[in-house]
């Protein structure tokens, strides 16, 4: 492989509903999209999770876009490639940015997959034909609104449920939850809402059996999060504070975490992430995947990753409808009954919708 044209785009993509978690709210979804095309006209494309604001991590659309322009592409082009890990290798010159590598290496990895002639999630070495999924929900306006959205999403199948909670909108909240759904798999997300002295706090969680606590402290944080943990029944599963192998080997050893979130942005990229995998696969550490509110683009390269064997628990990758009113692929991923079939195509799996993705495209430029 040697890639010799890449095209970025800025697109704008309305969320059917606002998403609110402690750190803030998404209405409208920037992103950009890459289009890599490598010198026998193979196209792949990837997605930066990167949001418009700092609010999850560091990164933003614009500092994606930097390092892209000025440091990635330039180290990427028409370099000969023999296998997508040696992206990430190129890039290790380059401190953190992830979400910013990850979104070539993503590209790479679907020419790669286009080239031998396999999907996306073969190439990963993914085995599952279908995956289970589970739903994130926002914070709403009242107790009410959220058990009438929790039970449109348990009745359309969804295999677990997780509700984002924050100081004022957690214990009753999960009570309130545990009493109408005592069937239901349910999970807390409270995204660094918390500090070492709510420990009184978060122990009350304890009595609703939840699945799971995910990323109570803070985000940069494995220290606090191994107290916590010794005083809570609940498992933690941490999401921010992991950004590579090296991050998950620490928190495990440390016993900061019983469960991994794993987003490919916040790691690098997919060769990060099956390596993550692999350690927790090794270590009795369930994972799975997280999402980033992603476009079609991303949410297929989420959909392979999750073939992999130890995504045992259902992650973040609803169905396109869940965010919006028209994805930019075809078809649609559609989650029947909480599975999503795995495409077996070769590739991503499923076709890049042109028209849609320039009617959401605010700005775009080339490199080559
Ligand atoms: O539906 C999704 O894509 C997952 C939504 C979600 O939980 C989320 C959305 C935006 C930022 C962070 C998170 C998170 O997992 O912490
Ligand atoms: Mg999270």
């Amino acid at each position: 492989m040697k890639i010799t044209d890449i095209t970025i785009r800025h697109l704008q993509m309305k969320l059917k509903d606002p998403f609110t978690t402690s750190f803030g709210t998404f209405t409208n979804k920037e992103f950009l999209l890459l289009e890599a095309r490598d010198v026998e006209g193979t196209i792949g494309w990837g997605e930066s999770v990167a949001f418009n604001s700092p609010w999850y991590n560091e990164e933003t659309l614009k500092t994606n876009w930097h390092m892209l322009e000025d440091f990635l592409i330039p180290l990427i082009l028409n370099k000969e490639l023999n296998h997508p890990d040696e992206v990430s290798e190129i890039f290790s010159s380059i401190r953190k940015n992830n979400m910013a590598k990850s979104t070539i290496e993503g590209a790479v990895w679907d020419i790669y997959a286009q080239q031998t002639n396999q999907s996306l999630a073969a190439a990963l070495g993914g085995k599952k034909d279908k995956i289970e999924v589970g739903i994130s929900i926002g914070i709403q306006k009242s107790i009410e609104d959220l058990v009438a959205l929790v039970d449109g999403f348990v009745k359309e199948g969804y295999k677990r449920i997780k509700v984002k909670i924050k100081p004022d909108w957690d214990i009753e909240v999960m009570r309130t939850l545990r009493e109408k759904f005592p069937d239901t798999a349910i999970m807390a997300d409270a995204n660094s809402a918390y500090r070492l002295e709510d420990t009184a706090l978060l122990k009350q969680l304890d009595a609703f059996d939840l699945m799971m606590i995910e990323q109570p402290l803070a985000s940069d944080d494995i220290i606090d999060h191994a107290q916590l943990q010794k005083q809570l029944k609940t498992p933690i599963c941490l999401d921010e504070s992991i950004h590579s192998l090296e991050d998950a080997r620490k928190a495990v050893e440390l016993g900061s975490t019983g469960i991994i979130n794993i987003k490919i942005g916040r790691v690098g990229g997919l060769s990060e992430a099956k390596k993550i995998h692999d350690y927790c696969a090794a270590n009795n550490v369930p994972v799975w995947c997280g999402g980033m509110l992603e476009s079609g683009i991303g949410r297929a390269h989420n959909v392979a990753l999750t073939t992999l064997p130890n995504f045992i628990l259902p992650g973040d990758t609803a169905g396109s409808n869940r965010y919006w009113e028209k994805d930019i692929i075809l078809p649609e991923v559609v989650a029947t009954n909480g599975y999503i079939d795995v495409p077996q195509t070769v590739g991503i799996g499923y076709e890049v919708d042109r028209e849609a993705v320039e009617s959401f495209t605010i700005a775009k430029k080339n490199y080559n």
